[in-house]
């Protein structure tokens, strides 16, 4: 992706937040659930002191009695309303998980196909599958966690400085140190290393898919030992990454535990000297310094985030690529639809960032016509298709269908008017059956076989055991070139599109089965029109007019 950019923390905070507004209530319900569950835990200690103060006779506002009532209430209570601030953080996950996916999956719709070509597809996986899985970690334990631990602490500090002032503002101080200063300066050092920990994750991803398509390139130029070693040394440098990731989460949490025991001392000894110069009661200074001891919980619960939280913002960020990423062409749904009348290139000026493919080609495709393109490899006839296709936009002229400029017709209606079988035909794990069906969802079985029959696959298919319904093996390798090739010409006939845009089609077939293929096309030519991109001299007999790319020009 272009797009690869690192926002500042906050920033990919706010985004995200964003990103699940309609979840907003519940996620209110968790975080006011949360306050009261840690209140109730931090107050049993408390209510213990007042009940040890009033039997001491001190002036307390609650009474050993009423303490004994409240003691099991508040314990209950923690139990319950942290079963149902967790029944609402699960809740969340579960849902924007969802909503994030559907989300990401919308954009690369978008981006699809031009902005995909190119892209590490193992990487894209991991963004889809891991880094969106790490972000309910944001959601359900940073975002909520956060909050809690905010209010809570305000809570607190009005509590104990309403004993004295300088109490309040000494436990606001530890609070800040601890939920703050810590996690700060723990995702400070873990920065760079948690970035490059899921960008690295996603290289290793694409790394192995890559290993298992190349499989049996490695095995025949005896690369295997080669390409597993490199697999090895990712798989040792990611778990070397995640040990210092881990490492440096324990030391925060060694220290947040010493720095919390020097913050009790300091409360003990400020309460002490307040105590002792008279401006606060025993009672005070013993509520304060137990008040304080007891409720560092939610401020821990940040101060752990520190470290983890870096890895769930490198996450974050890389989501964020994929939905910041502009698609290559804009979807049309409010252009005109056509009827086709034919198609022409004017003064095409086209290349792929900066280096420039096509340089003024005008073409003209009529009605009913075939038109062949010829050119060395590279010079650019399957990009003057894609520009056909709309995958991508001119630079400079315009590409008409039916006498309109591409740009104002709805891609839905371009994508019905036109078939492009590309040089590789990619097949899905399921029946041959299926596979030719998603060029026409609605087709009849009689219909398939008689778009396989013109493309020269029908009699193979029915030479295998379940014939039609033979599954197709992962990435269709169970099947040759040919075949492959076969089965994709077979789903342009059955898209019955008017306009066919055919690159390579008959590259890998012998000349009986091109001439079949090319039979059929010279019989549709009644209701279609055809680009036909050819190396073949043997194929391109069939077109009726031929152009030639050289060097980005036409002739
Ligand atoms: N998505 C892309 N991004 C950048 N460059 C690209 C992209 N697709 C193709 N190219 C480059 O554009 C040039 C033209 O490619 P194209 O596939 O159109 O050539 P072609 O004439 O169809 O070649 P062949 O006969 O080998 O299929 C090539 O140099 C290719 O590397």
């Amino acid at each position: 992706m272009e797009n690869k950019r690192t926002r500042g923390n906050f920033n990919v905070m706010c985004r995200l937040v964003g990103l699940v507004r309609p979840l907003a209530p519940v996620m209110v319900c968790a975080v006011l659930l949360g306050v009261a569950g840690f209140l109730c835990a931090i107050f049993i200690p408390v209510l213990g002191v007042y009940a040890l103060l009033d039997s001491l006779h001190f002036s307390v506002p609650v009474v050993l009695k009423t303490a004994c009532i409240l003691l099991p209430i508040l314990a209950v209570s923690r139990g319950v309303l942290h079963y149902a601030e967790q029944g609402c953080n699960h809740f969340i996950a579960f849902k924007l998980l969802a909503l994030i996916r559907d989300k990401v999956f919308g954009v690369l719709r978008q981006l699809a196909p031009a902005k995909l070509e190119g892209r590490d597809k193992g990487d894209l996986i991991a963004v889809l599958t891991a880094d969106i899985e790490l972000l309910e970690v944001f959601y359900a334990h940073t975002i909520s966690p956060i909050c809690i631990a905010v209010i809570v602490s305000v809570v607190m500090a009005c509590f104990m400085g309403s004993y004295a002032p300088a109490l309040g503002l000494y436990a606001a101080l530890a609070y800040a140190v601890i939920g703050i200063g810590i996690p700060v300066a723990a995702a400070r050092g873990a920065r760079k290393s948690g970035e490059s920990f899921r960008a690295e994750f996603g290289a290793l991803n694409g790394f192995v898919l890559d290993s298992l398509r190349g499989v049996r390139e490695s095995l025949q130029y005896n690369d295997g030992a080669h390409r597993l070693a490199q697999i090895n040394q990712r798989t040792d440098a990611l778990a070397g990454q995640e040990r210092r990731l881990k490492e440096a989460g324990g030391t925060a949490q060694a220290v947040t535990g010493a720095i919390i025991l020097l913050l009790d001392a300091g409360m003990l000894a400020l309460a002490g000297s307040l105590f002792m110069a008279g401006a606060i009661g025993f009672d005070g200074a013993l509520v304060s310094v137990v008040a304080l001891m007891s409720s560092f919980g939610p401020v821990i619960a940040l101060a752990n985030l520190g470290t983890g939280l870096q890895s769930t913002f490198a996450a974050g960020n890389r989501v964020l690529d994929i939905l910041d990423e502009q698609p290559a062409v804009r979807e049309v749904t409010d252009g005109r639809d056509i009827v086709f009348r034919g198609a022409d290139a004017r003064r095409v000026t086209f290349g792929y960032r900066d280096s420039e493919i096509l340089k003024e080609v005008s073409l003209h495709i009529p009605e009913h016509g075939i038109v062949g393109i010829t050119g060395r490899s590279g010079s650019g006839k399957s990009t003057l298709l894609k520009l056909l296709m709309r995958f991508w936009d001119t630079d400079l002229g315009q590409v008409e269908i039916s006498g309109e400029n591409i740009k104002g017709i709805n891609t839905a209606s371009l994508r019905a008017a036109e078939s492009f079988v590309e040089q590789d035909t990619v097949l899905f794990h399921d029946s041959i059956e299926e596979n030719v069906k998603i060029a026409n969802r609605n087709a009849t079985h009689e219909q398939v076989m008689a778009a396989c029959r013109k493309a020269s696959i029908h009699d193979f298919i029915m030479t295998l055991p379940q014939g039609y319904d033979t599954p197709v093996g992962e990435l269709g390798d169970t099947l040759s070139g040919g075949e492959r090739q076969r089965l994709g010409v077979a789903r342009a006939f059955l898209h019955d599109a008017p306009f066919i845009l055919l690159d390579e089609p008959t590259s890998n077939l012998d000349s009986l089965n091109e001439a079949v293929i090319l039979r059929s096309l010279a019989e549709e030519r009644a209701s279609k029109t055809v680009v036909l991109v050819s190396h073949r001299a043997s194929t391109m007999r069939i077109a009726d007019t031929t152009y030639s790319v050289e060097n980005g020009r036409m002739s």
